[in-house]
C-alpha cells in the first residue's frame, strides 16, 4: 500500500507490513504522530511506540497491544486504533479534546520477536523467545514477568510452562523497555494493555484479593466503558478485578502499573469467548476495533475529566 488510506485494515499483517504502516502513517501525519523506540526485543528487533501528541509536557494515555504473540486480533486492532485517532483529530470532538490535553501513546507490537515466530513457525505462541539457560524451553510469559507479586503462585517457576514468570522481574528487555519509559515519562494518567480472548474488562489486582484502593471507581468506569462496546454489535463483555474475575495471576502488566500510581491500569480481553479464540477470522478485525473503540474513548474521556 502506497498510504494507509489503502492498507487493508481487513486482514491479518505481519511483523514487516505493521513496522510500514507506522513510518507511512507517520509520513503522513507528522504535525500529529511520531514514532519512539523505546528498546530492543531480546532478538534486537525494535520496540516501536507510535506518540499522538499536540504539544509539549502533556500527561499521557498508554496503550498496548500485542504482548502475547499470538493474540492477533489486539496487534490488528491498534493498527486500527492508531488510524481512527488521527482520522478522528478535529472531527470527533470529545477525541479532539482528550488529544489537545492528552498524549496518547500506542506501542502496536509489544512482542516483536515472538510476533514474527507466530508467522515464521508456531501461530500458537505467547511468551518471549529468550532462552532459559539449563532449559530446552523458549520463552517468558511477558504478562508475568513485571514487578507486582513477581514469583507467586499466580505464575510458574517452570521455563517449559506458558505462565514462565522468568529469572526475575523485568528480564524481559520487551518489559523493562515499558517499566523503564513509564518510570522516564512519570505522568502517565491511564495504561490500557489490550489481550485476547475472552470479552472481559479487567482491572487489578491479580496477585491479591485484597482489592485496589480506587475498586469503587474503576468498577463503575468499567461498567460504562463495557456498555459502551456493547451497544455496537451487542457483544457482551464480563468485567471486575483479575484475581475475581479470571484466576489469580502473579506479575503481570497492569498490577505495576497501578502500583505506580497509574489508576486507570485496565486489561481488555477482546473478541471471542472461545468458538474461534486466538484463530479470529479476519472478518471480525475491524468490529472488533470499532467496539473496543468506543469502550476505550470513555476511559480515556473520565480519564480526562477527573
Ligand atoms: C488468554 S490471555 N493469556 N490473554 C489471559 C490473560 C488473563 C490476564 C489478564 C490480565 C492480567 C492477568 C491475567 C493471562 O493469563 O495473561
Ligand atoms: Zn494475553
Amino acid at each position: 500500500p502506497r498510504s494507509t488510506d489503502d492498507f487493508v485494515y481487513t486482514t491479518y499483517h505481519d511483523l514487516n507490513s505493521i513496522y510500514s504502516f507506522m513510518d507511512m502513517l507517520v509520513a503522513e501525519n507528522s504535525n500529529l504522530v511520531s514514532k519512539i523506540v523505546i528498546g530492543k526485543s531480546y532478538e534486537s528487533r525494535p520496540l516501536n511506540v507510535l506518540k499522538f501528541s499536540t504539544g509539549a509536557n502533556r500527561p499521557g494515555i498508554w496503550i498496548d497491544t500485542g504482548i502475547h504473540s499470538r493474540e492477533w486480533v489486539t496487534q490488528a486492532s491498534g493498527i486500527w486504533f492508531a488510524k481512527k485517532i488521527v482520522t478522528d483529530y478535529g472531527r470527533d470532538p470529545v477525541l479532539t479534546d482528550i488529544l489537545n490535553n492528552y498524549d496518547i501513546f500506542l506501542e502496536i507490537v509489544t512482542n516483536p520477536d515472538g510476533f514474527a515466530y507466530t508467522h515464521s513457525s508456531d501461530r500458537m505462541w505467547r511468551k518471549t523467545r529468550k532462552p532459559n539457560p539449563g532449559s530446552s524451553c523458549v520463552g517468558v510469559d511477558p504478562n508475568r514477568n513485571w514487578d507486582a507479586g513477581f514469583g507467586g503462585p499466580g505464575a510458574s517457576s517452570n521455563p517449559c510452562s506458558q505462565t514462565y514468570h522468568g529469572p526475575s522481574a523485568h528480564s524481559e528487555s520487551e518489559v523493562k523497555a515499558i517499566v523503564d519509559f513509564v518510570k522516564s515519562h512519570g505522568n502517565l494518567k491511564a495504561f490500557l494493555s489490550i489481550h485476547s480472548y475472552s470479552q472481559m474488562l479487567l482491572y487489578p489486582h491479580g496477585y491479591t484479593a485484597t482489592p485496589a484502593k480506587d475498586q469503587a471507581e474503576l468498577h463503575d468506569l468499567a461498567r460504562k466503558a463495557i456498555t459502551e462496546l456493547k451497544s455496537l454489535y451487542n457483544t457482551a463483555y464480563t468485567f471486575g478485578s483479575i484475581i475475581t474475575t479470571i484466576y489469580q495471576a502473579d506479575g503481570v502488566t497492569v498490577d505495576w502499573t497501578y502500583d505506580q500510581g497509574i489508576k486507570y491500569s485496565y486489561t481488555f480481553e477482546l473478541r471471542d469467548t472461545g468458538r474461534y479464540g486466538f484463530i479470529l477470522p479476519a472478518n471480525q478485525i475491524v468490529p472488533t476495533a470499532e467496539e473496543t473503540w468506543l469502550a476505550l474513548m470513555a476511559i480515556m474521556e473520565h480519564t480526562k475529566n477527573n
